[in-house]
């Protein structure tokens, strides 16, 4: 039996599992063999394999998702039974099942909408097309019982609240029986690794008492992506961001909103249309056909993420003398200025692209505040999937709200070192310091760009 001594089954946050006894640091809890992995690794049933070649890679969950409805369809003849018939219903929390008035609601944080929206899509395109004519047919591998898109959301839902990859990206995704009892923490007290033969185990990382919850860290994952597959998300989460994409007119916007500023002249050129911008910017894959636009704002991003902090950069430099000799990856980084007077526009224009997506909202965060505290007069309770949703987007305008104020305490650290007298010492002291309080390397704008390891944007 894969149960260990140490492991019991417990009831919170759903089931979960609990320490009978006191573990030690590195005590094996569960070992799971290769055989109690539900998994379509290995797996030799050609139809099925077919069926799971028709999903892009990037759904590997709605591949797993087929194995898990073969299984679920053999019943007691799969050796997986007693574990599909003791998972759940379905996840109501994961928005694919929100009602109408949640998605609604959701749509004020378009990233996470428009996820839902496409798997919606896809679990109705991918249904119709290859599985409503499988009953009856030679390519069947779910021996002649129909599967639709709403029996597939539900093994979809069980796949990306529970799989795990714990042998990398690389390889197929697995059910690990009873360790996928194990409730998320970003202070978790367990971890999993691959074990000997094929075997996964799930060890304590630190000494655990009797009584204790059993969690795993699911990863360091923004609301976004907790709420979309796992159906929760945690308040104030370290890990939080606000998805944007690149949009030039969008720092324009900011730069107009945070210096109040009229429109620019008729004949002002477009922000980043200038040769050395934009062979930075396809340096940064915002432009070209690799271009990937996304950008965004996060509790550990240092505030914003690199690319959207060298956009600033670029589009407030003065001129191509400025930016000369910096590679994209110098542009993002938070030690590596252009200039005292640059980095001020930059954050100016940084701290006005966070305000214009704050205006956005239909709401604000007070509204949303009340609402989940029950309306203005107590009015009704919110019902679960609207409050997920408006808690979710109330946590984007705090992410939002929170990087507003840092960049304008940063700002003004700054624009007090603007005095010619004593301005380059007071400046190399305000940027030795990282919007965390963290000591950073100072270095001026006239040294040589460092050369960077390549780590790239992400
Ligand atoms: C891998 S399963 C864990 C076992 C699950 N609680 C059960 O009852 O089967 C992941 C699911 O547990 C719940 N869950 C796990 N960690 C949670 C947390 N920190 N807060 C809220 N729900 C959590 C979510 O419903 C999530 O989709």
């Amino acid at each position: 039996s894969p149960i260990d001594d140490g492991t019991s089954v417990s009831g919170a946050l759903g089931a979960g599992l609990r320490a009978s006894k006191a573990c030690k640091s590195g005590e094996l809890l569960v070992s799971l063999p290769r055989s109690c992995q539900l998994s379509y690794d290995g797996s030799t049933e050609p139809n099925l394999l077919q069926l799971i070649s028709k999903v892009p890679d990037e759904l590997w969950g709605a591949k797993l998702a087929l194995q898990v409805l073969k299984e679920r369809i053999l019943g007691p003849d799969s050796p997986f039974h007693s574990y599909i018939d003791n998972l759940p219903m379905g996840v109501p929390g994961i928005p694919l099942f929100f009602s109408p008035d949640a998605i609604r609601a959701l749509e004020q944080y378009p990233p996470l909408s428009e996820q839902v929206k496409k798997r919606c899509r896809w679990l109705l395109s991918f249904s119709s097309e290859h599985l409503s004519g499988l009953p009856g047919s030679s390519a069947d591998p779910f021996q002649g019982t129909p599967v639709d898109a709403n029996i597939l959301g539900w093994a979809l839902a069980m796949t990306t609240s529970r799989a795990f990859r714990v042998r990398g990206p690389q390889h197929p995704a697995a059910l690990l029986p009873l360790i996928d009892m194990s409730n998320h923490s970003f202070a978790p007290n367990c971890e999993v690794k691959p074990g000997p033969a094929g075997s996964v185990e799930m060890v304590a990382s630190r000494d655990i008492s009797a009584e204790e919850d059993l969690l795993l860290s699911y990863g360091m994952l923004d609301n976004t992506f907790l709420l979309l597959d796992y159906g929760f998300l945690v308040p104030s989460n370290p890990y939080d961001t606000v998805l944007i994409r690149y949009d030039p007119i969008m720092f324009e916007a900011g730069q107009l909103l945070a210096q109040g500023q009229g429109a620019p002249p008729d004949d002002a050129p477009d922000l980043g249309s200038a040769a050395f911008q934009q062979q930075l910017l396809t340096e940064m894959q915002l432009l070209g056909h690799k271009a990937n636009l996304e950008l965004a704002f996060g509790r550990s991003l240092q505030r914003c993420s690199p690319r959207l902090l060298a956009v600033a950069r670029l589009f407030t430099a003065a001129s191509a003398a400025e930016v000369r000799g910096r590679s994209a990856d110098d542009l993002g980084a938070w030690d590596q200025p252009l200039s005292l007077i640059n980095e001020v526009k930059a954050l100016r224009m940084v701290a006005g692209v966070a305000a214009m997506l704050l205006t956005r909202f239909p709401t604000t965060l007070e509204q949303d505040r009340r609402a989940l505290a029950g309306g203005p007069a107590g009015g009704p309770k919110l019902p679960p999937d609207v409050r997920a949703a408006v808690q979710l987007r109330a946590e984007k305008k705090a992410v939002l709200s929170e990087v507003l104020q840092d960049i304008g305490h940063r700002i003004r650290g700054l624009a007090s070192q603007t005095v010619p007298h004593g301005a380059a010492e007071a400046y190399r002291e305000s940027v030795t310091q990282g919007p965390g309080g963290q000591k950073r390397k100072f270095s001026t704008s006239s040294r040589k760009p460092k050369m960077r390891n390549g780590k790239g944007f992400g």
